[in-house]
């Protein structure tokens, strides 16, 4: 079997049904232990990043642990060039009437087609930016790496969360932040918060209009999203990121394979490199984000509010390459947390049975065992069939 090209989830979820992994009482993998018992499938990526790490936390099936051994000898973590479609967020909003239709057309295509795209002409400053991954860089200086700690996990409640994994298997530190209906950012560095802020706001009016045009492209009026997600007092966390330069000693996972929970989730970076999408067609894709463009995911509760039509996609981030450190930026944009998601009756007849089961946003976060800040998927909890 070509293990680059298959999606690999459904192999193990295949060849690994009906077998257990229980995890020790290890600190870090303590809190997801109950959420691996039945969801085997995110414990063999676990494994399969480095299976050294993972004999050490987890008790397996000795069936368990050769299946896994085989495929982590077999996976190269590598992934194509294929184009990424490109959406032109100015023309979605344009006075020529042609123009608008056609940029809609493009942004249709690439939530059905893709899941993802890239989008430029989004009018947010480069200066904003370009502050916004500053204080990023400078908020992740090596000197201040103690001060940090204070944000370490406290409480589930945290509303700013730091933390960093550098070991064998998983090669990331990183910031979640609580950005709306409140938002709650460090106060050092000095005008770090403020340039948050600036960007937040920017940012999250570029998710409105992006409802907007999604609406739309739908055949809905342009209201539907913001209604049915309640966006007005929308969860948005935002999520930076810093990967190191890939070391000998530490792996070549930046970040394990996952999908984000939201309506969208926004991504700017400092430096290309190390993203990689699963297409619907099963195939990993580098991403080569332009300078200064976004790229635009799409979120678990959009592919549940359509049942499955536009669906959130896979993707991790690997470092193997990187020759230089790499800071990205992530706006995980949600519905209020109050929100009951279900499939719309719209997207739902004989032929497209209901395929999630209705939950509160903030149930369908902490549903893992993880917290609200920690904004983690549960896709595979609420999908019926
Ligand atoms: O850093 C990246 O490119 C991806 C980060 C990501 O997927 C996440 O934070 O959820
Ligand atoms: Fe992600």
């Amino acid at each position: 079997m070509d293990y680059s090209t298959f999606p690999l989830r459904h192999f193990f979820l295949k060849k690994l049904r009906g077998l257990r992994f229980v995890s020790h009482s290890s600190e870090r993998y303590s809190a997801q232990s109950v959420f691996y018992q039945d969801r085997g499938i995110t414990a063999v990526h676990v494994c399969i990043t480095d299976i050294e790490v993972a004999t050490k936390h987890f008790l397996f099936h000795s069936q368990a642990l050769t299946i896994m051994a085989e495929c982590y000898e077999e996976v190269p973590y590598s992934a194509c060039d294929d184009e990424i479609p490109t959406v032109d967020y100015s023309l979605l909003f344009s006075d020529n009437p042609n123009q608008q239709l056609d940029a809609l057309q493009r942004l249709r295509h690439a939530c059905l087609e893709y899941g993802f795209f890239y989008l430029v002409n989004h009018s947010i400053k480069d200066e904003v930016l370009d502050n916004m991954l500053k204080g990023v860089s400078d908020f992740f200086n090596q000197t201040t790496l103690d001060e940090r700690k204070i944000y370490s996990k406290r409480s589930p409640l945290d509303k700013i969360r730091w933390g960093l994994n550098s070991y064998t298997g998983e090669n990331r530190e990183y910031l979640k932040v609580v950005a709306h209906p409140e938002h709650h950012f460090p106060s050092k560095p000095s005008g770090f918060s403020k340039t948050l802020e600036e960007y937040g706001k920017d940012m999250r009016r570029v998710v409105i209009g992006l409802a907007r045009a999604v609406s739309k492209t739908l055949g809905f009026e342009e209201q539907f999203i913001e209604k049915a997600l309640e966006l007005k007092s929308g969860f948005d966390v935002m999520a930076m990121n810093l990967y190191p330069p890939n070391a000998k000693s530490k792996g070549a996972v930046g970040l394990s394979e996952h999908t984000d929970p939201g309506f969208i989730i926004s991504l700017v970076q400092d430096v290309n490199g190390g993203l990689q999408i699963l297409s619907h067609k099963g195939n990993w894709i580098n991403a080569y984000i332009p300078y200064h463009a976004i790229l635009i995911q799409l979120g678990d509760q959009l592919e549940i509010l359509t049942n499955g039509m536009y669906k959130s996609h896979i993707h991790r981030v690997i470092v193997g390459n990187n020759k230089v450190k790499r800071i990205s930026v992530v706006g995980v944009h949600g519905p209020s947390l109050d929100k009951l998601i279900s499939p719309s009756t719209v997207f739902v007849d004989d032929e497209h049975p209901k395929k999630y089961r209705e939950m509160a946003y903030k149930e369908s976060l902490v549903v893992n065992g993880d917290d609200e800040v920690d904004v983690q998927s549960s896709l595979e909890k609420a999908r019926l069939v």
